[in-house]
Formats: C-alpha cells, structure tokens, sequence
C-alpha cells in the first residue's frame, strides 16, 4: 500500500485529535434561542446502562470504546450542540436511564414537539422485556405529541452476540415491538432497527442512517454523487463528516460495510497522519483544510482518493486503478461537484433564513458536471 500527499496538510489547530470534537457538554436544558430551535433534535433514550452515552462520546468525541467502560451514569439531560457543519446541524440529548414521564417537572411535550429522531438504545445482552415496554411507552408517547418524528430502534451491544443470534435477537425485538404497537392500534408509527456495537463501525454506519433522514438537501446530495462518479469512472463515493466519520450521502449503489470500513480507516490515516506531521513549526494551522487531499493505492488495484468539499466534509472515492489514469478528468468533474455543493448550501442557508426548506438542484452547476464525461475532453457548459 502507498500513501501519497500531494499537498501539505495542516492540524486540527494545534489539538490532538481527540481533542478536537464538535461541542461541550452542557449539563442544561435550558436554551431557548432562536439558532437553538430551529436545529433538528435527536434523543438518546432508554434503560440505564444500555449505552446511550458511551454512543455518543465515541461517535461525536472520538473516545475509544474502551474509556466508555469508566462512563458514570448519566443523572441530568446532557444536550450536546452539534452545529459546526452547515449539513450536519443538530443538538443531541443523551438522557438518563431513569426518565419518569409522570413526572410534573418533565415536560416530555416540549421535548417532543422539536424533535427530529428519537433513538431508543436496547442493551442486547441483556434481558430486554422491561426495555420493549419502555420503548413502548416512550414512542406512544413521543407519537402523540409529534407524528412527524423518526423513530429509530438501536439493538445494541451485539459485539457479544453470535451471527446467528443477533439475527435471531433482531427479528424478536421487531416482532415484539410491533405487536406491542398494533395493540395499542398505532400501527401508523414506523420504528427502524439496527444492529449496533461501539467496537465496530456499525454504530457510525447507524447513525449516518439517523442523521441522512434529517437532511433535506439529502434527494439532491445523492443525485449530485450519481452523476459524478458516472461521468468520472468511480465506484464508490461517500460524502463524510469528517469528525463523526458519518457518511451523510452516498451515490445510489448499495453500501456495503467494508468499503464504508475502508473510507472511515482512510480518514483516520489522513487526520492522524495530518495532525502529526502537518502542523507548522509553531503549532498553527489546520489538520484539515481546504488543501486536503490524499491518494492511497492498494495492493488489489483498488485507488482511494479523499478530497476536501467544505470545512467539515469530505468526500471519499474508491475506484479502478485505470480509472485513476484520467485523474484530470475526476478533479475537473470534482471540482464541478464542490461548486454545486456550495450552492446547496447557499440555497440551504437562505432558505434557513426565511424559514422554509426546500433542496431545489443547482442547476448551473449540475451542468457544468455533466460536461466533464469519462470519454470526452471537459469543456464548461453554461
Ligand atoms: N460490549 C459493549 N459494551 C458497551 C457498548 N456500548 C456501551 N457499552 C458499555 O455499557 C456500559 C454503560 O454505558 P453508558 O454509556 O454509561 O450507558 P447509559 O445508557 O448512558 O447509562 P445511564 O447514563 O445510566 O443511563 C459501559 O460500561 C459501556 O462500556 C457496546 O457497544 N458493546
């Protein structure tokens, strides 16, 4: 395997990489500013100890697996801001094991109405009877107030299940919940489940699932992928979060877990690499930076190609060694697709602005992206 840079890469501003993280903790939940409200919320909810804060600390704080082990429970809603990313722009609420909905000083109403996700965490090692009627309470519930929520089940701990178990575990937990649903006749609420591990990535592959639903631009981010790599011979792009590691689109081919394996470990290289060698001698500079980008080639004729899109997104290809002979060709196609990304976000951010969102495509660039074919010279079109 080589690695190759092309250019020099700065550091995470001086800050070890696990330093570098997207907010604090705010033990409140107290905060009713404007930025505040209009940012999708997502809830960590469920029994004590199921995980609901190792998820969350290894996800967006980059903490092992392992520190988890010395997590203390959590005795307060912990809101955590997560808004350094135009596209991934959201507060994450990690609450206690032990929320009493009939507690008059709750206001589960509240809470509910500005939620985007819920996220029910189930200890799959553990006995789960007592966590399904929980799940069970708490999505009626979050229904009934707000119908529009996404709720999504993780079964998690399933590093310490067998294959054959964690399918049987799946399949139980469905079962049970939906026919603790149609019960109560609420067999309009959808409840998504996925199998998760903080010891492995499917915990990241989970919530880019989780977070890819909050995103409105998402139609246009994917349709914007799709005509990249066909015009530029790729096979796989991923549009990451580089601090998360969550892919927040991808081109319409199916995903499968070890080229998401590959790209998360690719920009693990990158950063760690980056934030080693790639600060100046007096500490300053960025590990990334608009200047990113970095070429990997493996011993299967397979290329890994990562490039900077905005201050927190990268995307990340795998493709054909011949296909990276045409490397003028993807950079110009590239380059193309960073400028309609950039309009998404200005349409993203206007639209913000005047309360209404909408994922219109950017046209002017989309055509200029199609320009640029595998077979022919690229050319601007306007
Ligand atoms: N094996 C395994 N252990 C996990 C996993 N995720 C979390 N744990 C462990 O589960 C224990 C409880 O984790 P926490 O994150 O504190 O659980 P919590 O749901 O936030 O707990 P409360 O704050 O009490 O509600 C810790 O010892 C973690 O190391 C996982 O994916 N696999």
């Amino acid at each position: 395997m080589s690695i190759q840079y092309e250019e020099p890469m700065g550091s995470y501003g001086g800050e070890s990489l696990k330093d570098f993280d997207y907010g604090v903790d705010e033990p409140d939940i107290e905060d009713n500013s404007p930025s505040s409200d209009s940012k999708p919320r997502i809830l960590l909810m469920g029994l004590r100890r199921s995980g609901k804060s190792s998820i969350q600390k290894v996800v967006f704080h980059k903490m092992s697996p392992n520190e988890t082990l010395f997590l203390e429970s959590t005795n307060k809603i912990y809101k955590d801001d997560i808004s350094d990313s135009s596209f991934v722009n959201f507060q994450i609420w990690d609450f206690p094991g032990q929320v009493d909905f009939f507690d008059p000083t709750f206001d589960y109403e509240m809470i509910f109405r500005g939620t985007g996700a819920l996220i029910f965490v189930i200890d799959a090692q553990d006995d789960y009877v007592e966590a399904l009627g929980r799940l069970h309470l708490t999505v009626s519930r979050a229904f009934r107030v707000n119908p529009d929520i996404n709720f999504e089940v993780f079964i998690h701990k399933v590093d310490g299940l067998s294959d054959d178990h964690k399918i049987e575990t799946q399949r139980d937990v469905h079962q049970r919940a939906n026919d603790d649903l149609a019960d109560a006749s609420l067999e309009k609420l959808h409840l998504s489940f996925y199998l998760t591990s903080i010891y492995d990535h499917s915990i990241f592959e989970a919530f880019s699932k989780v977070v890819q639903k909050l995103i409105p631009q998402l139609p246009t981010l994917e349709n914007l992928l799709n005509i990249f790599i066909s015009n530029s011979g790729i096979e796989k792009a991923f549009l990451f979060d580089v601090v998360s590691k969550i892919y927040i689109a991808t081109d319409s081919s199916p995903v499968d877990m070890q080229s998401y394996e590959l790209c998360c470990d690719m920009i693990d290289v990158v950063i760690d690499v980056s934030c080693i060698y790639g600060l100046r001698e007096d500490g300053s500079g960025s590990a990334y930076d608009k200047e990113s980008l970095a070429i990997i080639k493996l011993n299967n004729t397979t290329v890994l190609y990562l490039k900077e899109v905005t201050r927190f997104l990268a995307l990340v290809c795998i493709l054909r060694e011949e296909s990276f002979e045409r490397k003028g060709l993807i950079d110009y196609n590239f380059h193309c697709f960073r400028k309609a990304i950039q309009e998404v976000f200005e349409v993203g951010n206007s639209v913000q602005r005047s309360g209404f969102l909408d994922a219109s495509p950017p046209i002017s660039s989309l055509a200029s992206l199609k320009a640029g074919t595998l077979n022919g010279t690229p050319r601007n079109v306007v």
